[in-house]
């Protein structure tokens, strides 16, 4: 537990954020402190140094594979979060290492130089993001006390259908109970659900980057569900840290390739997404690309317009739907979504173009496959359960170059 540090006085008065919130547990009191999240500080007459009055708790948060690519980005995210504290971090391979040694970018004054575990107490924790392997997941879950909230950045939670789950996971599910309390975390579709979730199955990279622009426009009926045709293209991080032939430099710079040509384990979910969005069984095109980028990821996605829409129909309603969303951005006068203006960041930049057949429309959507694809998403989704300001520690602007 730590008080924090500087606290200023707000912008809840203004109306930003909620009112800070006093929680009763058994044995303590969190008092959320008053805490402005937005860029610029406060006026200095405003500002309160640290008080015994304006100290606070942090909840306990473990990371669950930190020696990997999101469990990376999870610590990155929260070294300057003002009400979460990692206080467990596990690893496998790594287990036993500093997590300034497993990655020195991580060694700063603002996070604990902790060593990763491999057998992990949990009696500390109020809650985890799990960043492990799809499989190894489930089994992690099922034992974790009732008591903590989960966000898992695995596929295991994700597919409703434990038949389906088998079949392209290829091996049976091995926690359907918790399987039917999991919460699809698509934050900005399932906001409501996500806040009173204690299990949040966070997306999979392709599908949110798919899902953003396609679920509003299914809904609204702007589309014609039959051939939707999805071209993604991903960094290598998205394959994860570990050693593989397949993602070595060699084989990867200076040349492109798809993979999981009509079956990539990606295709159910988001055929799930779209057709809870439809109403009707939705099936898509879907492949993906491996690309010569360490992180970054591109979905084009080329669609038919219901009779009577154009594609103006189409942009407008994305820019109304996402109006008040913070991480979900239309470009304006048909400028193109470029993976760098997202690196690092959690955005979603879309935009939608006219195709040169009349009727069908190309909507272009990128993201940052470790951050709104994974740790940022993630970030986003515990903010929510938590019932503390869903930007808080997502505000960082994107790195460009
Ligand atoms: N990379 C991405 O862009 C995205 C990934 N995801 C999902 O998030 C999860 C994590 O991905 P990512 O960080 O890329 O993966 P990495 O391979 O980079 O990291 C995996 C982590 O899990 C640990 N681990 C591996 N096997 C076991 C095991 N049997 N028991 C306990 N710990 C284990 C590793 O420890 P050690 O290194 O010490 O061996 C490491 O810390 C995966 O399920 C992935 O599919 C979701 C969205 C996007
Ligand atoms: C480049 C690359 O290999 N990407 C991964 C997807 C990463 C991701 O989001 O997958 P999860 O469903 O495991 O969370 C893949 O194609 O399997």
């Amino acid at each position: 537990m730590s008080s924090l540090g500087r606290l200023s006085t707000t912008c809840f008065d203004r109306g930003c954020f909620p009112k800070p919130q006093v929680e009763r547990r058994s044995s303590s009191v969190r008092i959320f402190p008053i805490r402005c999240s937005v860029a610029s500080a406060p006026p200095q007459s405003l500002q309160v140094s640290d008080s015994k009055a304006h100290q606070s708790e942090k909840y306990r948060i473990g990371v669950l594979g930190a020696s990997g690519y999101t469990g990376s980005e999870i610590i990155r995210l929260l070294a300057n979060h003002p009400y979460f504290e990692i206080t467990l971090m596990t690893a496998d391979r790594k287990a036993g290492q500093p997590i300034g040694s497993v990655f020195p970018h991580l060694v700063t004054k603002d996070l604990p130089d902790l060593v990763a575990v491999k057998d992990a107490e949990f009696g500390d924790v109020d809650a985890v993001f799990c960043c492990l392997p799809h499989g190894t997941t489930q089994e992690i879950i099922k034992g974790l006390p009732n008591s903590l909230k989960v966000v898992d950045l695995s596929a295991d939670f994700r597919l409703r259908d434990l038949g389906e789950y088998e079949e392209w996971y290829g091996q049976p599910h091995r926690a359907p109970d918790l399987q039917k309390e999991a919460v699809y975390g698509l934050t900005e579709i399932y906001r409501k659900e996500i806040q009173a979730a204690r299990l949040v199955a966070n997306p999979g990279c392709y599908p949110t980057s798919i899902q953003l622009p396609l679920v509003p426009l299914i809904k609204a009926r702007l589309i014609e569900v039959k051939n939707i045709i999805i071209d993604s293209k991903s960094g290598v991080s998205g394959a994860g840290r570990g050693a593989k032939e397949a993602n070595l430099y060699t084989e990867i710079a200076e040349g492109i390739h798809s993979y999981g040509i009509t079956r990539h384990r990606h295709m159910p979910e988001i055929e799930q997404g779209l057709t809870d969005a439809s109403g009707e069984r939705v099936t898509v095109s879907f492949t993906p690309h491996l690309m010569p980028m360490s992180r970054g990821m591109q979905s084009t996605i080329y669609v038919e317009m219901a009779p009577g829409v154009s594609t103006e129909d189409l942009y407008q309603h994305l820019k109304n739907f996402y109006e008040k969303e913070e991480f979900v951005v239309l470009l304006k006068n048909k400028e193109v979504p470029h993976t760098r203006h997202v690196r690092g960041s959690n955005y979603c930049l879309l935009n939608v173009f006219p195709d040169r057949i009349p009727g069908r429309a190309i909507i272009v959507s990128v993201i940052d496959n470790l951050v709104k694809g994974a740790s940022g998403q993630a970030l986003q989704n515990l903010n929510l359960m938590m019932g503390i300001p869903e930007n808080t520690g997502l505000l960082n602007l994107p790195l460009f170059p």
